[in-house]
């Protein structure tokens, strides 16, 4: 008993948990881990719809034996093919020799690239349909979400939406499967760290696929190929992406900081109690060299200020900071109120850089923009409490 669970009398969840990868990507952290969501359904013909990472084979295809007995799979249906998803088509092949993969045009080039399989497959178009005997899936091409080869498939009987990498979350399984089985608010964070780690960057291209998508069809259910399957509420994922695509947020305040001796700090902190006296609720406020980036952008993505500071190291702002600044100057980050400050004792460096930021990214800069020298004078000081004072009434305003 390999532990498939069914979706509707004829598909069933044939995914694995993976609670061994430390870093997703070897860069994501994964406290509560992932899972690799794959799906068979078992109409006259069968198929399988994405397979799961390379670890997990074995694990696998028991459990797709356990739901199709000694039938074969038809077809093999590839909506993603970075490794996660793509790991065991070989092995698969090998247990389905007549399988077909069916993919769009993008994918092929992954399929030959990463596995050598140029035979044995169906290259499907937007729109394309196959029959399965009692339904009909329908393919959708959504390149960019978040590769080039990114594709959904819906079931046209049972509307489930097979829907790739979008509307899925970080967070393993641990038992339950679907929406109605937890309490959404506990992995809420985790969903929208996976949106914003992974998705984020092509936010624009996830908003007009979910627009087209909500034209075309009425899914009942949403299965992604991470985290829950959503059948009690589906419109509740899609409705979170669509806001996290278009960068929509609430109203609070992320402070970072980068400080090696604790001056830049002090500054921080300041900020961070100003922005409290002056009615803000909700504060993160981080070291960036002890809190992962995967954290920080998550909580970035979910309010509406950023204050950012940072001491100078080598004549250029802190290393640790910069990695920050690049993913979120990656991600496009917009639409947020922006303080920045820096310090310095003999060049200077760090302040440059958070210009420069400021310049590369849509936000609101807000007055004071500060450089302290050596320790933070009390002048210093009042000014940070001016930046928290500002920032806390533009995000306020912005959230009206
Ligand atoms: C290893 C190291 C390198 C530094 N490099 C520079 C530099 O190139 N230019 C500069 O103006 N200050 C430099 N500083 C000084 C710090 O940026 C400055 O003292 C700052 O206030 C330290 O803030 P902190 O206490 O938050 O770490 C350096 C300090 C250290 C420890």
């Amino acid at each position: 008993m390999y532990n498939s669970i069914k979706l509707t009398d004829k598909v069933h969840w044939v995914g694995v948990n993976d609670k061994e990868t430390d870093l997703f990507e070897s860069l994501w952290p994964l406290p509560e881990g992932i899972a690799y969501n794959s799906y068979i359904i078992n109409d006259d013909k069968v198929a399988l719809i994405d397979t799961v990472k390379i670890n997990y084979t074995d694990t696998y295809l028991e459990k797709v034996r356990d739901v199709i007995g000694d039938k074969k799979v038809d077809y093999l249906i590839i909506n993603h093919m970075e490794p996660d998803h793509s790991g065991s088509i070989k092995s698969v092949l090998e247990a389905y020799p007549e399988m077909k993969i069916i993919g769009n045009a993008k994918t092929m080039n992954f399929l030959e690239g990463f596995y050598g399989i140029t035979e044995g497959t169906q290259v499907i178009k937007d729109g394309d349909e196959l029959d399965l005997g009692s339904r009909k899936l329908k393919f959708f091409i959504t390149p960019m979400v978040h590769w080039p080869e990114t594709m959904m498939t819906y079931d046209q009987k049972d509307k489930i939406l097979f829907a790739g990498d979008v509307f899925g979350g970080f967070g393993s399984l641990n038992g339950f499967l679907f929406d109605d089985e937890v309490n959404i608010d506990h992995y809420e964070d985790e969903i929208r760290r996976y949106f914003s780690n992974i998705i984020g960057k092509y936010g624009p291209v996830a908003h007009r696929t979910i627009s087209r998508l909500g034209k075309e069809i009425e899914p009942e259910m949403i299965a992604s190929t991470h985290g829950l399957v959503w059948r009690e509420d589906p419109a509740h994922i899609i409705q979170e992406y669509d806001k996290w695509s278009q960068q929509e947020t609430e109203e609070g305040v992320v402070v970072v900081y980068g400080s090696m001796y604790g001056n830049t700090k002090v500054m921080a902190e300041a900020v961070a109690r100003s922005l409290s006296e002056n009615g803000i609720e909700q504060i993160r406020l981080f070291d960036v060299s002890r809190k992962h980036p995967s954290f920080i952008i998550n909580d970035i993505w979910k309010y509406n200020g950023i204050v950012l500071g940072s001491c100078t190291y080598n004549t250029e702002i802190f290393p640790p900071m910069d990695y920050l600044l690049k993913a979120l100057e990656s991600r496009n980050i917009k639409n947020r109120v922006l303080g920045i400050f820096g310090s310095y004792s003999w060049s200077g460096g760090a302040l440059d850089r958070l210009k420069e930021f400021k310049e590369n990214v849509n936000c609101q800069l807000v007055d004071p923009v500060i450089e302290s020298q050596h320790a933070p004078s009390s002048e210093i000081l009042e000014k940070c409490y001016e930046i928290g004072k500002n920032v806390a009434s533009a995000v306020k305003e912005n959230n009206e």
